[in-house]
């Protein structure tokens, strides 16, 4: 170190920095204020309290409208009744997610790596397969408890060389082909004189809206040239969805019938789909205050994956690959694949109403260290602890 912080700042916050095929995660190590209580009480604290240190971490001038972050919880009511060895709470431009299938790959091998006890105190009572050479974690997150596999070599390190997986929640479909009326202020200019659109909907631990490019108005397919339109398009869509009372059936679970909200509008590239089953769907997918995912979007995997299944699309065990407008092995930078494992039984609400076909997804991915970081905040400094957006 060049210089020391010591009587500089007021606030020193420790990171590892990773990526998942392009889309980052920084992992807070230390300096995060104390959370206790279950981890959604944890999460509600973290939002009602100490929301400054999510925009100090996620925003500018340390971050970006598309950085992504994790805050590790050693402790949750899951990890002390032995169903889970850790906690973690996801975090973005716009607040506190409940499934990242991304950065659930990133942490995988960061807690297979771990041999700090103070960060992973559990960690040498994780279980290593002799026979497929992974470490399994069962993580607790805001969504429920992901099965994350990490391919470890001898040495007790995590192989980058081979796909880190995870077993998504429950992922379901709550809409295929539903007709969404925009009123006029939430129409886009690619819509021509169409009034509404026709989407899919579905849930891999947050909640998706599938639409084709074409469908959205882009007969031309996605691209970067004109992603501020894309941009526009989805968030009109998103907050139609989200505001429409008719649609919230969209966003509620339909095993527990808890509300939630459209977390996403991902757009499947149907210019480049083709019938080969081994070419991958490319997609793009605006998340949280109009974020970008530069990963093929876990989360979104596992939802789409029970889309293709309930469509008949898929069978058990089949597995899709799925890329996003950034990844490719022209860009150096893998895809995810996915396959429904299981098909799980549901009887849907009370009243049989919402019955849907509910499956188990399984997501592979790869991820890479690119890091470490300590933040600090100067007491001289007028932000204080806290970001901006522009
Ligand atoms: O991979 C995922 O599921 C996440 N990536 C950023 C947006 C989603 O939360």
């Amino acid at each position: 170190m060049p210089f020391s912080f010591d009587g500089l700042a007021s606030t020193s916050i420790s990171c590892v920095e990773m990526h998942t095929s392009g889309e980052p995660t920084r992992i807070i190590l230390s300096g995060f204020p104390e959370l206790t209580g279950t981890l959604m009480e944890q999460r509600a604290l973290a939002k009602a309290n100490f929301d400054q240190y999510r925009r100090f971490l996620m925003l500018e001038p340390r971050g970006h409208r598309d950085m992504y972050g994790a805050i590790l919880r050693p402790e949750t009511e899951l990890v002390k009744s032995g169903e889970a060895d850790f906690g973690v709470l996801f975090m973005h431009n716009d607040g506190f997610s409940t499934m990242c299938g991304h950065a659930t790959i990133a942490i995988g091998r960061f807690l297979v790596d771990c041999d700090d006890e103070q960060i992973f105190p559990r960690r040498k009572m994780l279980k290593y397969d002799t026979g497929t050479e992974t470490t399994s974690i069962k993580l607790h997150v805001p969504c429920g408890v992901v099965d994350v596999d990490v391919p470890t070599l001898p040495i007790g390190k995590s192989d980058p060389c081979r796909p880190i997986s995870f077993i998504a929640v429950p992922s379901f479909v709550t809409g295929i082909s539903v007709m969404v009326h925009l009123p006029e202020e939430n129409r886009w200019p690619e819509l021509g004189v169409r009034d509404s659109i026709t989407a899919d909907f579905c849930y891999g631990g947050a909640y998706y809206c599938v639409i084709n490019a074409t469908e959205l108005g882009f007969p031309q397919g996605l691209s970067e040239d004109y992603i501020q339109r894309l941009s526009h398009a989805t968030a009109l869509l998103k907050k139609t969805v989200n505001e429409t009372s008719e649609l919230s059936y969209l966003t509620r679970h339909i095993q527990t019938a808890e509300q939630g909200i459209l977390y996403s509008v991902l757009i499947v590239d149907d210019t480049k789909l083709d019938n080969d089953p081994s070419s991958s769907e490319k997609g793009l997918c605006f998340f949280a205050n109009q974020q970008i995912d530069r990963s093929p979007t876990g989360g979104s995997v596992a939802a789409r994956i029970s889309l293709a299944y309930a469509k008949g699309n898929l069978s058990i065990g089949e597995q899709r690959k799925f890329d996003s407008l950034f990844t490719g092995s022209d860009k150096g930078l893998r895809g995810f694949v996915g396959s429904a494992i299981e098909e799980l039984k549901n009887e849907g609400e009370a009243d049989g109403s919402r019955k849907s076909v509910c499956v188990r997804v399984k997501v592979q991915g790869y991820a890479n260290y690119m890091g470490y970081s300590t933040f600090v905040a100067e007491a001289a400094d007028g932000l204080g602890v806290n970001g901006f957006l522009l």
